[in-house]
């Protein structure tokens, strides 16, 4: 039995002539202690299929299976970082991440929670924030008070919805490495959705293409063969890295240009000039 298991899941948004169908026949299978990631072009459908993993949405058709039980609405077990914060503007940074911890540790003593806050606070580098509401952070600042708060909810899968976009290289690189520590020191299973293929190389184990939609649905798997832990200075000169990435690349590139073919519509303009008019 898979970890995580999509069993032919659809997504409809709407109804009748104005419905859309954004997910089609997605089927996925993660197993405990693997990372895979997604990548897809902007507007595919990631931020839809996070949701229904995390039980935000439940499927048009087709199932979700959480260790082998259907997702039926959100819980700890999954702890996702998304890609727009959400943090509770009126809490400070320390106090956002002190709800999530205290809601997933209800029975834990108040000095081990505050501890683990500080923690994690401290993990993402916003220690001198710590009595800092949102409205007095960067972007880059908040999201990494979301990656906090996911992590140190503890939770056996980590779901992560493009959570780094908003950063700059040095601390995405450094979070992208905190990330795969917590992954594989507390043996953790984690789905990455990214648009950034050299992400998805540097920490999955697994990279599976969403080939945009609408009814967007899976495309083949291209497994990392590089051994970990992967160093990002030596991996641009790591054959295994260049052949996996251009193969992925192309085959986006590929789809990427069905869909200009799909799309591309010709527009024929009248030939008319203005009176008097001499080219
Ligand atoms: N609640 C909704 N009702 C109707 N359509 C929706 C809804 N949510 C998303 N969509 C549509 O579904 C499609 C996929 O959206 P989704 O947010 O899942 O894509 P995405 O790949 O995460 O996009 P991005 O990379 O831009 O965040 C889009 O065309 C969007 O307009």
């Amino acid at each position: 039995m898979a970890y995580l298991e999509l069993k032919n899941v659809n997504k409809t948004y709407g109804q009748g002539k104005g419905s859309t169908q954004v997910l089609s026949d997605i089927n996925l299978e993660i197993e405990e202690g693997e990372f895979v990631a997604i990548v897809g072009f902007t507007g595919s459908g990631k931020t839809t299929l996070v949701n229904l993993i995390n039980g935000l949405l439940e499927p048009s058709s087709g199932e979700v299976l959480f260790k082998g039980k259907p997702v039926r609405g959100t819980s700890h077990e999954r702890g996702v970082i998304f890609q727009n914060y959400s943090l509770l503007p009126w809490l400070s940074v320390g106090q956002n991440v002190y709800m999530a911890v205290k809601e997933a540790f209800p029975k834990e003593n108040k000095q081990l929670l505050h501890e683990r806050v500080k923690e994690y606070v401290d993990m993402v580098g916003l220690t001198p924030a710590y009595n800092k509401r949102p409205k007095e952070l960067s972007g880059g600042m908040r999201q990494r008070v979301a990656v906090a708060r996911a992590l140190a909810m503890n939770p056996e899968m980590i779901i992560m919805d493009e959570p780094l976009g908003a950063l700059d290289a040095l601390t995405r690189g450094n979070l992208q490495d905190e990330i795969l520590n917590i992954w594989s020191k507390n043996k953790r299973t984690a789905l990455l959705i990214t648009n950034d293929v050299d992400e998805g190389i540097y920490m999955a184990d697994r990279i599976i293409p969403l080939k945009p939609g609408p009814n967007a649905t899976l495309g083949p798997e291209f497994r990392i063969d590089i051994e970990r832990p992967r160093d990002k200075t030596e991996l641009n000169d790591n054959p295994n890295f260049k052949k996996t990435r251009n193969a992925i690349i192309e085959y986006l590139m590929d789809i990427g240009d069905q869909r200009k073919a799909i799309s591309q519509k010709e527009y024929s303009l009248p030939d008319i000039s203005p009176k008097g008019f001499v080219a």
